[in-house]
């Protein structure tokens, strides 16, 4: 089968300066595979190369087989929380809409049948269909968390990646957070990328660290060597809070 997406040797660099270098990763359908690593250590630089926004320098990334360019109609990108502004006055079924727009349509281009259907299906997806007439600054702030998720299924992605989002909700949002991507692997591969790794634990099956190398494991499992190489300070700071499930020593069986 197609991996969902492939990374193979890719270099990004602004400039002389290397930001990922020779990064290797594949995620295949149905996956739900985290990128997590730290602060400017390029997590954001690998999104934008991923969704075709900058050039590799070297290596080769495939959305399903297609180069960036090509494969980008294929993702839905959940963009971080706090860059929607949800003071604006619309309602939850013309947030989502709007993303069905060609972004050169006129002004006056009409939603067709297909646009509207699409829109149901995607907050029917995430369980907001009750609200879809409600203005979008009266959700909570869950609600909102998955209207704009909503609204990236409204493109019928393969492959859906969110940018760090569980920053802003709670830990019971959280819960139905992680339940709804459960449900959403049935029919895409899902990719987070975060630097909350109390949050993806024991959640992904697929996991890759991030500081200018990827590091990845094999499996879903954190190693302590894998943190210590990519953060680079002692892995009981790191894993503070994390389950122990989720920690353990390169050979060695999990220790709960
Ligand atoms: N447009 C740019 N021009 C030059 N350097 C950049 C640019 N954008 C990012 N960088 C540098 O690239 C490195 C990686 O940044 P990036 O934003 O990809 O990291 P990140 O892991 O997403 O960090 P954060 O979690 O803080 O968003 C940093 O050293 C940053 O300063």
């Amino acid at each position: 089968m197609t991996p969902a997406l492939q990374l193979d040797d890719v270099t990004i660099s602004y400039g002389r300066h290397v930001v990922v270098e020779r990064a290797s990763f594949v995620v295949e359908e149905h996956d739900f595979a985290a990128i997590i690593g730290p602060n400017g250590g390029g997590k954001t630089t690998l999104l934008k190369a991923i969704l075709g926004l900058l050039p590799l320098s070297g290596g080769a990334i495939r959305i399903f087989g297609n180069p960036p360019e090509e494969g980008r109609d294929l993702i839905g990108y959940v963009p971080q929380f706090h860059t929607f502004d949800f003071s604006f006055p619309i309602t939850v079924s013309e947030m989502i809409l709007q993303s069905r727009l060609p972004k050169n349509a006129g002004l006056f281009r009409r939603y067709r049948e297909e646009d509207y259907q699409a829109m149901e299906n995607a907050l029917d997806q995430i369980g907001l269909s009750g609200l879809m007439d409600h203005p979008i600054a009266d959700l909570s702030g869950g609600q909102q968390q998955r209207a704009i998720i909503a609204r990236a299924l409204a493109g019928e992605p393969r492959l859906l990646i969110l940018d760090e989002p569980t920053v802003y909700i709670d830990a019971p949002a959280e819960e139905q957070f992680f339940s709804m991507i459960e449900a959403l692997r049935e029919s895409m591969a899902v990719i987070i990328v975060t630097h909350d790794i109390s949050a993806i634990s024991g959640k992904v099956n697929r996991i890759a660290c991030l500081n200018r190398r990827l590091y990845t494991h094999g499996d879903a499992s954190i190693t302590d060597g894998m943190l210590t190489s990519v953060y680079g300070c002692p892995v009981d700071l790191i894993a503070h809070g994390v389950p122990h499930r989720v920690l353990r020593h390169h050979g060695e069986g999990y220790d709960d």
